[in-house]
């Protein structure tokens, strides 16, 4: 068994009386894209802050590449990436210079910086608007300087704390990219976002955060195994004989009435409803609607909670 890259063991966090950590396990291995995700305030940029050194936790152990992460050590900081929810970027400074500046603080010179800078605008799509003022970028352009900046220095486990606030659909496919891009090179990435959508694209892992308290952290297949699909049918002239024969089609497919509808539960939704479809055609039996869904990361969330993902 390998060593995790990330060990987090009963992390708790409080800002004076209020509790923002609850006691979080948790463990990243080499490689993996992982996914952590949460309504807003459920911790995430709490946690991103302390397992990066920003903020020193009220309770709990962080392991980093099997050794006790201390934050005052250089070396073991220079292992680990930040790209802050909050851009970290200088609006005075150019694309160029901005990423220049981070790598000299990591200690790059010379070719070699030059050399990384020019890699990072190439990754990151922005080589032709290097010299231009990072101010003067729409925001899809500011976040991919800020995911270049937080890689300048080629850490191996890099945090990426909502990294497409604010910027619209399209530029948020060039992050996606670019972020797969960095994964697919080797870099183990932790992704925390409150959009569900992100994590189940991007993400095989998915820890699900929520009051500081993890309530979930599985693959995404086994998560989305917690919940049945579903299958909501009206038929006429009479659902009755189907509601019959459906309670002996097949292992794991349970069905009821709800008010006028047939409700099916089964594990996913093609094989059910091809079989549903020659129960119809059989009994004589005509539908008159269908509605299917099958279980997502904002169901499981629902279940698991009892309250939505977002509130918008
Ligand atoms: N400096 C602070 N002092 C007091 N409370 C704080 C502080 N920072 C965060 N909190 C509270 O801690 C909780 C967790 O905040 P955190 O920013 O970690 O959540 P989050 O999941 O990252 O949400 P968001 O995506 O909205 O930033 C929130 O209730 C927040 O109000």
């Amino acid at each position: 068994m390998t060593i995790p890259i990330l060990d987090v063991r009963q992390l708790v966090h409080r800002y004076g009386s209020f509790q923002a950590l609850a006691g979080v396990d948790l463990t990243v291995h080499a490689g993996e894209m992982f996914g952590l995700l949460g309504p807003n305030g459920a911790g995430k940029t709490t946690f991103l802050s302390i397992v990066s050194g920003l903020l020193t936790p009220t309770g709990g152990e962080i392991l980093l590449f099997g050794q006790r992460f201390d934050s005052r050590n250089r070396d073991q900081r220079r292992l680990i990436g930040l790209g802050t929810q909050d851009l970290a970027i200088y609006a005075d400074l150019t694309a160029r210079e901005n990423l220049q500046f981070f790598g000299k603080l990591y200690g790059l010179r010379g070719a070699t910086l030059a050399k990384r800078v020019d890699a990072l605008l190439d990754a990151v799509t922005l080589r032709d608007r290097a010299d231009d003022r990072a101010g003067d970028f729409s925001g899809g352009m500011k976040r991919r300087l800020n995911l270049a900046v937080a890689v300048v220095h080629e850490p191996k486990l890099l945090f990426l704390d909502e990294p497409t606030t604010g910027v619209d659909p399209q530029s948020r496919n060039a992050i996606f990219e670019q972020v797969q891009a960095l994964n697919r090179d080797g870099l183990t990435i932790v992704y925390t976002s409150h959009y569900m959508e992100e994590v189940e694209t991007l993400c095989p892992r998915i820890a699900i955060l929520d009051h500081g308290t993890l309530i979930a952290c599985d693959t995404l297949e086994r998560l989305l195994q917690r919940l049945p699909a579903t299958i909501r049918l009206r038929v006429r002239p009479d659902p009755t004989p189907l509601l019959g024969r459906l309670a002996t089609l097949q292992p794991g497919v349970v069905a009821r009435m709800e008010a006028d509808r047939v409700m099916v539960e089964c594990p996913s939704v093609g094989p059910t409803l091809v079989r549903i479809i020659g129960l119809l055609n059989e009994l004589g039996l005509e539908p008159t609607t269908i509605e299917t869904q099958e279980p997502n990361l904002e169901r499981v969330f629902l279940h698991l909670t009892g309250h939505a993902l977002r509130d918008d």
